[in-house]
């Protein structure tokens, strides 16, 4: 299905993704972990054709994406949508028209800019953002959501795709523990019900084991590690960190602790 080729991105003297390679032949959830500046993010840039590799081959279904071009190019950007950390939303603009900007590269640029959208289409994002739980919030400003809501919606906008591959770039690194929570369901359950594969750059060992079917691990743009959540013990999550032996693995932790234990912490830290 995935096959990732001696990817390879340098810039200048610095190689941020140097030769990783791997197969992956069915639909899964992958967690990529590492310190900053291992190369997690060049990775997934590259996979979306943000940015350009060096060297290296991409194979999605037998079609080396990294060759595509022109309207190719955006085709496999529609089957391959990205989430960020940071969500990417138009603030001011309602959240069921951020959703339909999903439909942007399939429309034209006329239409979009006047917000003449098919009446299906918008009945395609009320239903997605049920789905994820935000509708009563559609008509609302993106800006006046919450982030863990905000990160729903750029979930539901890549949803609008109908893409293939969902990358996620550090998707709950600006969020609380409860809406961490909340944004990884989600991305579980898309896997889980679409079969589509997710892909998502981590900064936190529990959240990579607690999702994730396997686990990618780059340390200075090299995968170190590829195995599953039980093969990630203390020893190995070390090394992909190149820590020493007082390597805590509290270090990487989000700390999602259930939503009743949560509500209780809030409580008592309002109370004092
Ligand atoms: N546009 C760029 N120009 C020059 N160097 C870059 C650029 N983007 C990334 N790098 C470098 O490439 C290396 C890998 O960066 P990258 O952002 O992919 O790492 P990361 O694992 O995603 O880290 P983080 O978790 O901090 O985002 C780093 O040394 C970084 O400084």
């Amino acid at each position: 299905m995935l096959t990732v080729e001696h990817l390879t991105k340098r810039f200048g003297a610095n190689t941020a993704v140097d030769r990783a390679s791997f197969t992956v032949d069915r639909p899964m959830m992958i967690g990529i972990i590492g310190r900053s500046g291992a190369g997690k993010s060049t990775f997934l840039r590259m996979m979306n054709r943000l940015t350009d590799a060096t060297e290296g081959r991409l194979l999605f279904e037998g079609r080396d994406v990294l060759q595509l071009k022109g309207a190719e190019k955006r085709g496999w950007q529609s089957d391959c949508a990205m989430i960020f950390q940071q969500f990417n939303l138009v603030p001011r603009m309602d959240v069921v028209s951020n959703v339909l900007h999903g439909t942007l590269a399939r429309r034209g640029t006329l239409a979009t800019m006047f917000n003449l959208y098919p009446r299906e289409d918008i009945h395609r994002a009320i239903d997605i953002l049920e789905r994820l739980g935000i509708a009563a919030h559609a008509a609302k400003r993106a800006e006046a959501l919450s982030g863990g809501q905000q990160q729903r919606v750029a979930i539901a906008r890549a949803l609008m795709q109908d893409p293939k591959v969902i990358l996620a770039d550090e998707p709950i690194a600006s969020l609380d523990p409860m809406n961490a929570q909340l944004v990884m369901d989600s991305l579980r359950r898309i896997h889980d019900e679409d079969g589509r594969t997710v892909i998502a750059n981590l900064h936190t060992l529990d959240t990579a084991r607690r999702y994730c079917d396997r686990v990618i691990g780059m340390r200075d743009g090299r995968i170190v590690f590829d195995g599953t959540p039980a093969q990630l013990t203390t020893g190995v999550a070390r090394d992909i960190y190149g820590a020493g032996a007082d390597f805590s693995e509290n270090a990487t932790s989000t700390e999602i602790r259930d939503p009743v234990a949560t509500a209780i912490i809030r409580a008592a830290e309002v109370a004092v």
